[in-house]
């Protein structure tokens, strides 16, 4: 498809012009803004299947040349959604050595170093999530804002690897782990809106369930992944720097964020 990135002519502001829905309603990320939010008691805390996966399987670390994603199997799901949402992969957006912060998604105003989203689709509607990606009930995407702090020794379960997939387009298996290690500890205060892909092809079919509580990474991760990647592929005499992959907010329109905390 038509190339995009996240500076220069190819780049966000212009989006809309290869890729429509960007310019459309329904856009993600947005800014989680004390006046938008609406307290929902019905909110239950997210429960997940199976994402404690055995070492015995493998998972598929690649660079898109937009951020890192690891494939997950479709037996892992989200079980608390009115569909059953089976995964599909996890990736990051980060932002660059010298800016620590690269959430997509921020809370009045503050954005984190890093947010991770896993991706899921309604497998109980859509037989793959090629089917489901561009449906108005097709995905549910999990967000998991990251800050520095402590090491997080099951981040380091993949970033251990990333060397091998420097370039665009590298891909290699690694062993599995407990894909549950990744999340924050309480599952049950989150933020929930209807929003988009935040990146193209944009289309408004994600459900939005990002958790109030951030994971930590240590510095000295978090500067791994910031900057052992490259956007280029390997046979490129330029090097292109894979860093600072986060959308700007878009417009809340007047869309509600429901939340499942009262304070
Ligand atoms: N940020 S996101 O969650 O909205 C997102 C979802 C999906 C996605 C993936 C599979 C099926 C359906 C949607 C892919 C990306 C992506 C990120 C970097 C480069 C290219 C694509 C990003
Ligand atoms: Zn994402």
């Amino acid at each position: 498809g038509a190339k995009w990135a996240y500076d220069g002519p190819d780049g966000e502001h212009n989006w809309s012009s290869s890729f429509p829905f960007c310019g459309g309603a329904f856009q993600s990320p947005i800014d989680f803004q004390t006046q938008l939010l609406r307290y929902d008691p019905n909110l239950p805390p997210i429960q997940v299947q199976n994402y404690n996966l055995s070492t015995n399987e493998q998972l598929t670390l690649s660079n898109n040349g937009h951020s890192v994603q690891l494939s997950l199997p479709s037996h892992m799901y989200i079980s608390s959604l009115p569909h059953r949402y089976s995964a599909a992969q996890l990736h990051f957006h980060w932002g660059s050595s010298n800016l620590l912060t690269g959430s997509e998604h921020t809370v009045n105003g503050k954005r984190f170093a890093g947010e991770m989203h896993i991706v899921h689709f309604n497998s109980d509607k859509y037989p793959n999530i090629s089917m489901a990606v561009d449906k108005y009930d097709g995905l549910a995407v999990l967000g998991v804002f990251i800050e520095i702090g402590e090491f997080n020794p099951a981040f380091d379960k993949f970033f251990k690897f990333m060397n091998g997939i420097k370039y665009r387009d590298q891909k290699i298996q690694v062993p599995a782990f407990n894909i549950r290690a990744l999340l924050p500890a309480r599952m049950d205060e989150y933020y929930r809106y209807d929003g988009s892909l935040t990146t193209p092809p944009c289309y408004p079919s994600v459900l939005w369930t990002v958790f109030r509580r951030p994971v930590t990474i240590s510095q000295k991760q978090f500067l791994a992944l910031a900057t052992a990647l490259y956007a280029s592929y390997i046979q490129e005499s330029a090097t292109v720097p894979l860093h600072g992959n986060y959308r700007k907010p878009q417009l809340a329109d007047n869309r509600v964020v429901l939340v499942s905390f009262k304070d």
